[in-house]
């Protein structure tokens, strides 16, 4: 599957050489009302592309809490991918449609009492979601349009910039060691590159929730609008990173997250062993059972 567009592209692919065309104020088109708007979903992902400011906005869409399944990982992959072919398309802003959740991180259902080649299957497909969106050329905005736990965390720290609703009841953080589990190596160095060393080793063994104050002071999230202005301000935002030279900002973007992602292409299978044997123990799946029935009785 195509994965690490930074990476398989090289460092002059043919969107970069395109760089001085999109170097032209990408939002100047849709200021003068030439609007033209494509709109296509896959089952769990809702797109609409504006072709006239090259924006495209991406939601997750898989109610109640677009909890991370199999079928929305391969979906999301496939739509980034889609998208990152599409010369039109030069930014995506990764929101939600679901109210008062970004995302609740991975169907936990899926790494519940399922066979091993299930979770490997899986674990593959959340190695493609971080290759195809850390790895993208395109200008990536989370809107993030409610709480963010664990693997929605990761989504949204992949992208160039984030934006929080500015919402009491909403939290953020790389909850995992919560669970009983562990986020892995390519988690922590994505983690690593926002908080640095010493916060991210806080973070990740409290399997700390952030509020968004606390989001904001630390740096995981760059900004706090009210939740009636994420959209808007994600739009403004990345009509800010679309008029910077894209070959520049690209092979830029490149230098910064290519050694995180060969890191994790050259032991690729490895943690794909290593996340079926843990998820896999007797233990594991007693800690997961454990916090989905907490889950559930939250609710009575
Ligand atoms: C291996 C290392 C890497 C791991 C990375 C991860 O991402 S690990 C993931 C770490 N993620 C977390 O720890 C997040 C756990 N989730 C939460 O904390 C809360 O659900 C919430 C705050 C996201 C939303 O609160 P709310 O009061 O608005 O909603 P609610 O709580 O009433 O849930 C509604 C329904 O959705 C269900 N369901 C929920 N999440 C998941 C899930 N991830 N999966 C599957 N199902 C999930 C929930 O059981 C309930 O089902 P029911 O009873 O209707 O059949």
């Amino acid at each position: 599957m195509a994965a690490l567009t930074l990476l398989r592209r090289g460092s002059a692919p043919a969107r970069l050489l395109s760089g001085t065309l999109n170097a032209r104020n990408p939002c100047i088109g849709a200021t003068q009302g030439c609007h033209l708007r494509r709109h296509f979903s896959n089952n769990k992902i809702l797109v609409e592309l504006d072709e006239a400011s090259g924006v495209a906005i991406m939601k997750l869409n898989n109610p109640p809490v677009n909890s991370l399944s199999l079928e929305l990982l391969t979906e999301f992959c496939i739509t980034i991918e889609k998208l990152e072919m599409d010369r039109s398309c030069r930014g995506v802003i990764l929101t939600s449609a679901a109210p008062k959740i970004f995302s609740a991180g991975l169907d936990i259902t899926e790494m519940c009492g399922k066979s091993a080649e299930h979770y490997a299957a899986f674990w593959r497909a959340v190695q493609e979601l971080w290759l195809t969106l850390y790895g993208s050329n395109m200008v990536t905005i989370a809107a993030i349009n409610g709480t963010s736990p664990a693997a929605g965390c990761l989504m949204a720290m992949c992208c160039d910039f984030r934006i929080m609703a500015d919402n009491p009841k909403y939290t953020i953080g790389l909850n995992e060691t919560q669970l009983g589990i562990v986020a892995p190596f390519w988690f922590k160095d994505t983690m690593t590159n926002i908080l640095g060393h010493r916060l991210t080793e806080q973070s990740l063994q409290l399997g700390q929730m952030y509020t968004t104050p606390e989001a904001l002071k630390i740096g995981l999230v760059d900004q706090l609008v009210p939740e009636d202005k994420v959209q808007s301000t994600a739009a403004a935002v990345i009509c800010n990173w679309l008029a910077v030279p894209a070959h520049a900002r690209q092979i830029t973007k490149s230098m910064m997250r290519k050694q995180n992602i060969e890191r994790l292409v050259n032991h690729r299978e490895a943690d794909i062993d290593n996340f079926v044997n843990f998820i896999g123990k007797d233990s594991i799946q007693k800690s997961l059972q454990v916090y989905m029935d907490r889950l559930k009785q939250r609710k009575q």
